[in-house]
Parts: structure tokens; sequence; C-alpha cells
């Protein structure tokens, strides 16, 4: 076993683990895995909440000690259920749990992305016990959206919670905002109805916070926020162990004071964040280089991209191709940008190839779409924030934000795609002049200041790109002149966005045949 392996063991975990680890080329651990792995591994009676950067390893973090901990399970009962905010993020995290429970009789399933009917017959089955037919879980460990999860609590027959011993909600501060919580309410009450909790009888529980105390570990700080749960009906206290559901929340973003989440009833919890409390707020991969540029006009906006991929794509050398995540602002603007990154070829020897990846795509379409970025064979992809939340795509060097995001929850997840394990990252934020102010005031708010870095172009930067940017304009306006005589005006945004791909897309090839010949022509004279 090599030093490194050897590591790992003195974390508690197992060989058999270990291999599975070395088979998807791990073999040490990261900052806030030291920490959380021991800890989940050896302490009971704790919910924690885990604050560390994008692309830390928060998955395995929980992923290692929770699968080691039921891996002897004799009586195969839903034991671990991870909630995660989209369909993207359920298939990675499914993924990650497949990878490091080979060679054993664990199962994990994931929901939201196969019909309804067939999740149903993964879940669950019925058997004859004598004369009484019983219902048995099929699974140990499930990954979810919140929405799919509560359909089947409602829905699925033998479908319960009541064995359910870790609960694990990533990229908490989004799922747990006000509004999504009716989700949780219905998932803490199945999980509660076998764990001596009556929510219904006990609605008047509450937590109060005694005193946080504050302990150093390493590069981790660890505050135990000391919270009594409070049970008015007299007499009727809970004690710690009463509640056998120990709850994991983490994010990169993750509110200091989780005692907020008080639905989650969170016992003796403990906070685990890389950032020291008095230190910045917002912790970013060391190895990110932040950068903004200033746009004089929302016209320049496209040429200032330009300029960022010319400084990015290295034009001499097509074998170190980058992999590049531009986000936008919304659904529209990553359609429209797409298509005319797509009239803009050849720019000063610049070639890339770009496609569109949000909400409009069907999850299959979307899955194809990373694989072949994964592969190479796409350079840029133009998201919408579905991209900004948890999902881990190797090795991407560059995120731009076309539009700059408006709050400094946003901008972590969206730049946190880059620098990720380790490894180095840029990041590019085109900021238009009346922006400006917003956008410094956010960071400096967020204590980035000093971290971001001005690039001072000049127009004359952009020349090169001018007149492929106009004549991409002309052949737009084409297209949309042209759809305007096709699409009725359809009030729902991502049917209007559907069909006008599908139309822009004809009427895109027909162009490019156009503009293919006219350049021929031109050749040939
Ligand atoms: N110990 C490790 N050694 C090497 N690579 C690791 C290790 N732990 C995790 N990784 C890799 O690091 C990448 C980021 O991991 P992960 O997605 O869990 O980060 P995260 O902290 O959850 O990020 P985010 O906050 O964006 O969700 C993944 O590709 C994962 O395989």
């Amino acid at each position: 076993m090599t030093t490194e392996e050897d590591s790992l063991k003195n974390y508690g975990i197992e060989p058999w683990l270990i291999k599975n680890l070395h088979d998807i080329s791990i073999s040490s651990l990261f900052t806030v895995q030291k920490e959380i792995i021991p800890f989940i591994s050896k302490t009971e009676g704790h919910d924690i909440c885990v604050c560390a950067p994008t692309g830390s390893g928060k998955t395995l973090s929980y992923a290692i000690p929770l699968v080691q901990k039921i891996v002897n399970r004799v009586i195969r009962r839903l034991k671990i259920l991870v909630v995660v905010p989209t369909h993207d993020l359920v298939s990675q995290v499914e993924k990650t749990f497949k990878s490091i429970i080979k060679h054993t009789d664990l199962v994990v399933e994931y929901l939201g992305i196969r019909p309804f009917h067939i999740e149903q017959k993964l879940l669950v089955r019925q058997y004859q016990f004598g004369d009484h037919s019983k219902m048995e879980s099929l699974v140990d460990i499930l990954v979810s959206t919140p929405g799919r999860l509560v359909d089947h609590i409602n829905e699925t027959k033998g479908f319960t919670l009541e064995f359910l011993n870790y609960l694990v909600i990533d990229e908490a501060d989004r799922l747990l905002r006000q509004s999504f919580q009716d989700w949780l309410e219905i998932l803490m009450d199945s999980a509660n109805s076998n764990n001596n909790m009556d929510i219904e009888n006990n609605n008047n529980l509450g937590t109060n916070i005694n005193n946080i105390t504050v302990k150093e570990q390493g590069n981790i700080q660890i505050q135990e926020i000391n919270v009594k749960l409070i049970d008015s009906t007299p007499g009727n206290h809970l004690s710690q162990s009463q509640c056998k559901l120990v709850k994991i929340l983490l994010s990169a973003t993750m509110t200091y004071n989780p005692t907020k989440i008080s639905l989650l009833q969170l016992h003796a919890p403990l906070f685990f964040t890389t950032s020291k409390i008095k230190e910045i707020k917002y912790k970013m991969p060391e190895t990110l280089k932040e950068s903004y540029i200033i746009s004089s006009t929302s016209e320049q906006r496209p040429l200032v991209l330009l300029n960022i991929l010319k400084n990015t794509i290295s034009t001499d050398d097509s074998t170190s191709k980058k992999k590049i995540i531009c986000f936008t602002k919304s659904l529209e603007t990553t359609h429209r940008l797409n298509l005319l990154l797509k009239f803009i070829q050849n720019v000063d020897g610049l070639k890339f190839v770009s496609e569109e990846y949000s909400s409009v795509q069907s999850q299959s379409e979307r899955s194809a779409l990373l694989s072949r970025f994964r592969n190479g064979e796409i350079d840029i992809l133009i998201c919408s924030d579905i991209m900004s939340r948890g999902m881990d795509i190797q090795d991407i060097d560059v995120v731009i934000n076309y539009n700059a995001p408006p709050n400094i929850t946003l901008y972590v997840h969206r730049v946190g795609r880059t620098a990720r394990a380790g490894k180095d990252g840029s990041s590019y934020t085109i900021v238009e002049k009346q922006e400006l102010k917003h956008y410094l005031f956010t960071m400096k708010k967020a204590e980035r200041s000093h971290s971001i870095h001005k690039l001072k172009w000049k127009f004359e930067d952009y020349k090169p790109y001018e007149v492929q940017y106009k004549n991409a304009l002309y052949q737009m306006r084409l297209i949309f002149n042209k759809r305007k005589t096709i699409d009725e005006p359809s009030n729902d945004t991502s049917t209007t966005i559907q069909s006008s791909m599908e139309s822009d897309s004809r009427l895109y090839e027909n162009l490019l045949e156009v503009s293919k010949k006219k350049a021929k022509a031109n050749f040939n004279c």
C-alpha cells in the first residue's frame, strides 16, 4: 500500500473503500475531508453544517463515511438520502456513490430523471410474508431533487423514510431558502415518524442558542452552536439520542447561522468552515484568478468576450484546447449569444465550437452536451445558471460571466466551476459601465475587492473582430426577422425559446450554406 493510501487508512477509511477510491484516482484527502470524514465516522448525536470552497471535495467528505456506516447492514432499508437542487447534480452525486460502493451489495438509486412509474419499481417491491403481503426497500442510498422525493413520499406505496439515518442537503443555502421549505416539512414528518419525534404533537418545537463555542482544528474552524431543543409540552423533553436522524448540510455559501433552519431541528449542530469567522466571508479556491473588464456599452459586450477568448484560446497550438464556461443572465441571452458566436468563426485565427446549455434542453440533451464538452468536441458552453451550482466538470480552464451575476452567492458558485480540486483556473466578468458600482459594491461586501483584477482593455483591442461581429449581427437580424413571420408570440418563454431554437437552427443552417457558397464563389473568382 502506498504511503498516500496508508494516509487514507489513518482517516478510518476501510481497505475495500480505499481500493474503490484508488480506482477513481483518489489516494489522498483534501482539507475539508480530513476533518469531516473522521468526524462523521466517529461521532454520533451531532448534526453538521459544512461551508467550504467550491471544488474542495465536499461530496466525498460525506459519501465516504456514510457508506462505511451502512456497508455491514443486514436488512436493506433506505438509510441515506441526499437532496440536491438540480437533476444534473442528482446524476453527478449518484455516480460518485456508485463508484465508491463497488464490490459491496449496497444499492444507490436516483430520482427525477426517469419516468415516475419506473422509479417506483426501483424503490420498493411487494413480497408475501406468511399470509400477509409486505413492502421492502430495494435501495440503501437515494439521491433526489426535492420535488420528485415529495411525489414518492406521497404516492409510492411502501416508500418510507422511517428507517432513514442520514439526511444530506447539498447546496443547502439554496434548497433551504424560505420559498422552498414546504418539501422539507413533508420530508421531516416522514423521517421523524419513526424517530420518536412526533412532529404533529410537538409543533411548538423550537431551538434556542445557549452559546457558541469556537475551536480551531488544523485549517478548519469548528463552531459548536449549543442549541437546546425546546418542547414546551409539559414534561416532554427530547434528548439528543431520541433523534436518530443525522442531518448534514453543505454549501460553499452556507449561512453562518444554521439554527435559522429551524424546521430541521438541528441537534447540537457543529459548523465546520474553512474560513475563520473573523476572516473573509466567502472562501474561494486559492488557485482561482479573478479578473473583470468594463464594457462601455451592451453592444461592446460580445467584442469584449471575443477578446477574452482570443487571450484564452491559443490560436497557434490547437492541441492545447481550453474548456470554457460562459454564464449569461437569461435563457434568451444564452440562446442569442450562442447563435452570434456561431456566425463569428475564424476571427483573427480564433477557432472554437460553442453550444448552449440550459433548462430549455431535455436532461438527455444536456447529458449528451456535457459528454461532448468533456471529450473536447465543444470548446465553450454558453450556460444559464442551471450549471452554476455544484456541477463538477473536470479541468474547466475558464469561467466567463458574460453578464455580471446579481449577487455574490451566484458569483461564488459560477466562478467555482473552475479552479476545482486544487487545479488552476481563471474567471473573467464583463461589467457594463452602469453595472460597475453594484459589482464593486457586491465584491466589497463579500470582502473580495482585493482579489479581483481590472483588465484595462481599450477600444483598439476589439478592432480585429469588428467586421465579423457586424456581419454576424446582420445574419442574426435575418434570422430574427424571418422568425417574426414564423412564430406567433407566445408568453411561455421556454416554448418560445424552444421553438425559436428549432427554427433558428434551420434558418442558421440555410444561412450558413448561403455564406459558404458566397465565400466559395468569392474564392473562385
Ligand atoms: N481527495 C481527492 N483527491 C482528488 N480529487 C478529489 C478528491 N476529493 C474530490 N475530488 C475531486 O474534486 C472535484 C470536486 O469535488 P466536489 O464536486 O465534491 O466539490 P464540492 O466541494 O462539492 O464543489 P461545489 O461546492 O462546487 O459543489 C471532483 O472532480 C472530485 O472527484
